[in-house]
């Protein structure tokens, strides 16, 4: 099945910067698409509670801030960028009383449209804008006159015009000099958790803790295993990301080459894959929404407790310590772009 992929001459900038835009929330997404769209001559707002922790932030860039429900009434197009668990409180006492015909609803991510934890009303336009990479590189690339890839999807055209309006602020944050494409809120969804939690962030995560505790409870250094299985994967997956497995092999030397053809499998078995479809069935059947959302409502214990273990595990001392020596490496964890 073939995409369409759009590029900067096929979107109109005009058409974001004749709107109001509010974008509700200030973190990963949230700063990287309100100074993104302020650079390319939008009319933004930030809108954020009283007692946000992101406020300072945004009012340090200069930005307006205001409540979510007063950002809401003053503009035309809402993108919300808020925790997906938080989204459906916010749209329905923030957003929906300020909804008026014609104003548009946007996402960075289809989670809330299609657990249909939110319903939003006939006389609106529904559409996604969803950068496919973490906030901060968004906007570092943006800034670097580069682009992080973003798929763009229409749930709900009221207006007739909401594809080309989504790609006229995919271009403004920079989606269109690496290539939009259009998908759907299902599409999307279903492929960005599984993507994170097979692959981008659970695998590659739960793979090297793996290798870091196997070489170390072998007996070698921790710091020469931090530099095997994650520093220099960078340099690895930066192969791979230039010129796919190809260019990354066609770099290796023959010996690391074999043993990738011959052991990777070995690693990732059968078994694993077996795994990657019941993770993918989680998703597409709604358990992992549910689970997610029930954790939230129940103050996330469960998520917090893996998260102290995440942060304790030995790898995390090793790395502060080595990254610490790599000035070009080291960066706080909060640091914005
Ligand atoms: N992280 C990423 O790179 C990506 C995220 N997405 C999607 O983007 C969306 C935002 O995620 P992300 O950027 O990670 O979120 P973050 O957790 O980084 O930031 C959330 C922001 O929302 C604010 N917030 C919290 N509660 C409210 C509220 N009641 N009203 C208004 N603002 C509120 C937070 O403020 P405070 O400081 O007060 O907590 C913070 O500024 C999600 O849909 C996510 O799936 C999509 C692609 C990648
Ligand atoms: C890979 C994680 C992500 O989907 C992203 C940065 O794209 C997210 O939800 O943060
Ligand atoms: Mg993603
Ligand atoms: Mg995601």
């Amino acid at each position: 099945m073939s995409v369409e992929i759009f590029y900067d001459d096929d979107a109109d900038l005009s058409i974001i910067q004749g709107r109001k835009v509010a974008v509700i929330g200030y973190g990963s997404q949230g700063h990287a698409h309100a100074l993104s769209l302020r650079d390319s001559g939008v009319d933004v707002r930030i809108g954020l509670p009283e007692g946000s922790k992101s406020r300072a932030k945004a009012e340090e860039e200069g930005l307006r801030v205001l409540t979510p429900a007063e950002a809401s009434a003053e503009a035309d197009l809402i993108m919300i960028l808020a925790p997906d668990t938080k989204q459906r409180f916010i749209y329905s006492e923030d957003i929906e009383p300020n909804l008026k015909d014609g104003d548009a609803l946007f996402f960075g991510h289809g989670f809330n449209i299609r657990y249909e934890l939110i319903k939003p009303p006939a006389n609106v336009d529904v559409a996604m804008v969803a950068p496919k990479g973490p906030g901060h590189l968004v906007r570092r690339q943006f800034v670097d006159g580069k682009g992080v890839p973003a798929l763009i999807a229409v749930e709900q055209d009221a207006s007739g015009n909401a594809q080309a309006l989504a790609l006229s602020y995919a271009a403004a944050i920079g989606g269109a000099r690496a290539g939009v494409i259009k998908t759907t809120f299902k599409e999307e969804t279903e492929t960005d958790l599984f993507g994170e939690q097979a692959v981008l962030c659970g695998g590659a995560s739960a793979l090297v803790q793996t290798g870091f505790e196997v070489l170390t409870e072998a007996g070698y250094a921790p710091e020469i295993a931090y530099f095997e299985v994650l520093h220099e994967l960078k340099l690895i997956v930066d192969l791979m990301y230039e010129g796919g497995i190809a260019r990354m092999r066609y770099s290796i030397s023959d010996t690391a080459e074999y043993g990738d053809l011959t052991r990777g499998p070995r690693v990732i078995t059968p078994a694993v894959k077996e795994e990657m479809k019941k993770i993918l069935g989680e998703i597409q059947d709604g358990t992992f929404a549910r689970e997610w959302v029930g954790e939230d409502e129940t103050g996330r214990a469960t998520f917090r407790k893996l998260q102290e273990a995440g942060e304790q595990h030995p790898i995390e001392e090793t790395g502060k310590k080595l990254r610490g020596l790599m000035s070009w490496v080291d960066r706080p964890i909060t640091e914005t772009a």
